[in-house]
């Protein structure tokens, strides 16, 4: 269905193949997994496949890419939409209407199918990807996730015979992903769908590929069965961690099968009690309608403290009478479902959101951000937002890297090396808007980490991020709060949650249901427990650093 022979794909001014000798056959009815490093072209892949490279990013390709026995070359993207459908990592950039309704029948307009067909199948992706609440929604006031699967749901409608899907997931929270996923799984089997799909959350995807397409640092890919090929994969998920120090072989790739295999671990981990570290026994969230006490002398500095926070979109309360209290060395996780209220009350505690109701003061002085000039606001509480893009605005990296530093009062080059430790070489010449997702979050990230700030706020910082940039994420923030500062972030990824916070509070439609250390609220979770917890229970580990070091007790 999809075919690539011999394929080099060069940007202008590149200086390096972004793709390099690949030869490539996806079948009919095939969801083919594409993996790989941070910036390693995964995107880049997925855009030849329908035709935006070259036809819309420039550059040069070399050899052929069929779809459907169309050559890419002689048929641009528009000659393809009858049988691609595409979702790239913006999917609100490829919005064209106002509404949810107008966006599921837009593809099925230009195609020029008949209105009654139209007006059925858009009730069937309503159903498929549970839209309903939504449908009368203007686009523009959705959170991040439910643009996600809107984005899915309007390719869909038009009926696709390939589908390719840039970090379909990222957005998405742990229950929404497994829904969308178990979704087109069902499309692919019963109705010969061919996707292409790129995620670095391998634990949410690798169970349902037939096949991975491994890309290496240098451009070249290798494919086959997603077991052997993940066994010495540079990027594996937590399952694939653990099989490996376990020295299962084959490798299992989902829980069920994990569990199975992990009778013998479980007993020699339950010869006696097993917990991960103790991390976090310090509340955040302050209950609803009591007075936060004074801090007691031996209690760390209070940072950011929020009071009664309201945050109203209209009709919509997103953000109903939060309470929270962030104190020095303190990492808190917000987690919840798409929608919960999270990016929002984010905005609100750096100051940029209106709040209908409610005080929030950061600092010593207890001032309230809103009110601070911007240059103190910056130094007390920074937001990172879901879409980091929007704070680069010069035309080079080394010009955000240097006016990072000039803006931090840090020594030349500290963004810099800071960036380079996210996500490996960028080159310093490429104007922002050509790096990879990954590539730019990350430079969003080194800005804001070499600026300091005592409480730093992070709305879903690991979208386009590999394996090991997020373990370099999570060591910059243990370094930042163990320097005095504060995190808060928000995030569905619940693997780096268990990696990074010690603490973690659950938004349910804009009011905090639950607050404990992260053990205690994820390992009990059906919805946001990590892989190992899942496979190890009742043992309460959740990282595989957890299970080498409770391993490394009971040697
Ligand atoms: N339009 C462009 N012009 C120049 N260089 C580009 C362009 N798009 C991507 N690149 C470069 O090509 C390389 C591969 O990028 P690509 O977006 O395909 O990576 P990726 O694997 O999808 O990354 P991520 O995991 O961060 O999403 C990167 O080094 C990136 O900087
Ligand atoms: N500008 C807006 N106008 C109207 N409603 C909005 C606006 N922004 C957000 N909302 C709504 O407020 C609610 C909370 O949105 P928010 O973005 O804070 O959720 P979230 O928990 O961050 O979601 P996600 O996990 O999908 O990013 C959602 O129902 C959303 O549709």
């Amino acid at each position: 269905m999809i075919r690539f022979t011999d394929v080099t794909v060069t940007y202008p001014g590149g200086r390096a193949p972004a793709l390099r000798d690949v030869d490539l056959e996806v079948g009919e009815g095939e969801l083919c997994l594409v993996v790989g490093p941070t910036g390693s072209g995964k995107s880049t892949l997925l855009r030849a496949a329908c035709g935006l490279v070259p036809h819309f990013t420039g550059g040069l390709l070399a050899g052929a890419v069929t779809v459907a026995g169309r050559d890419t070359r002689t048929h641009p993207p528009r000659d393809l939409a009858d049988v691609v459908g595409v979702v790239l990592q913006h999917p609100a950039d490829g919005f064209v209407t106002d509404s949810v309704e107008e966006e599921l029948a837009y593809g099925m307009e230009q195609l020029g199918l008949a209105p009654a067909v139209m007006r059925k199948r858009v009730e069937e992706v309503v159903d498929l990807m549970g839209l309903s609440a939504l449908r009368h929604r203007p686009l523009g006031d959705l959170s991040g996730g439910e643009q996600q699967r809107v984005a899915i749901g309007a390719v869909l409608a038009a009926h696709p015979r390939v589908l390719v899907l840039d970090e379909p997931t990222s957005a998405l929270d742990p229950a929404a992903a497994e829904e969308v996923l178990s979704a087109l799984t069902r499309l692919v089997h019963d109705l010969g769908l061919t996707v292409l799909l790129a995620e670095h959350r391998l634990e949410r995807v690798v169970q349902y590929a037939d096949r991975v397409v491994l890309l290496g640092p240098d451009g070249t890919v290798r494919h086959g069965d997603p077991a052997p090929l993940l066994a010495d994969s540079p990027v594996a998920p937590p399952i694939v961690e653990l099989g490996r120090l376990a020295g299962w072989s084959p490798l299992p790739l989902s829980v069920r099968d994990a569990r199975r295999r992990a009778a013998p671990l479980r007993e020699r981990l339950g010869s006696r009690p097993v917990t991960g570290p103790a991390r976090g026994t310090r509340p955040a969230v302050v209950p609803s309608g009591r007075a936060t006490a004074a801090p007691d002398p031996i209690t760390p500095r209070v940072l950011l403290e929020a009071t009664g926070v309201h945050v109203r979109h209209g009709r919509v309360h997103a953000v109903r009478d939060v309470s929270l209290r962030v104190a020095a060395g303190q990492t808190l996780a917000l987690m919840g479902r798409n929608g919960a209220g999270k990016s929002s009350l984010l905005w609100a505690l750096q100051g940029a959101a209106p709040r209908s109701a409610g005080r929030v003061a950061v600092g010593a002085d207890g001032a309230d951000p809103a009110r601070l000039a911007p240059r103190e606001q910056r130094r007390r509480v920074a937001l990172v937002p879901q879409e980091p893009q929007v704070l680069l605005y010069l035309p080079t990296v080394a010009a955000e890297c240097a006016a990072g530093d000039r803006q931090a009062g840090a020594p030349a080059g500290t963004t810099a090396a800071l960036l380079g430790r996210l996500t490996g070489p960028v080159p310093p010449d490429a104007h922002p808007r050509d790096l990879s997702e990954g590539q730019r979050l990350g430079l969003v990230l080194a800005v804001q980490l070499a600026a300091r700030p005592e409480v730093l706020l992070l709305d879903e910082p690991t979208r386009g991020l590999d394996y090991a940039a997020k373990r370099h994420l999570r060591d910059a923030l243990a370094a930042h709060t163990a320097a005095g500062g504060a995190v808060v972030l928000s995030s569905h990824d619940v693997e780096f949650v268990a990696e990074c916070a010690d603490r973690v509070a659950l938004l349910a439609e804009g009011e905090f249901v639950a607050d404990g250390t992260a053990r205690e609220v994820l390992v009990a979770s059906p919805t946001f427990a990590p892989q190992v917890a899942r496979i190890l229970h009742p043992a309460e580990l959740l990282t595989v650093a957890d299970v080498a070091a409770a391993l490394a007790v009971t040697a």
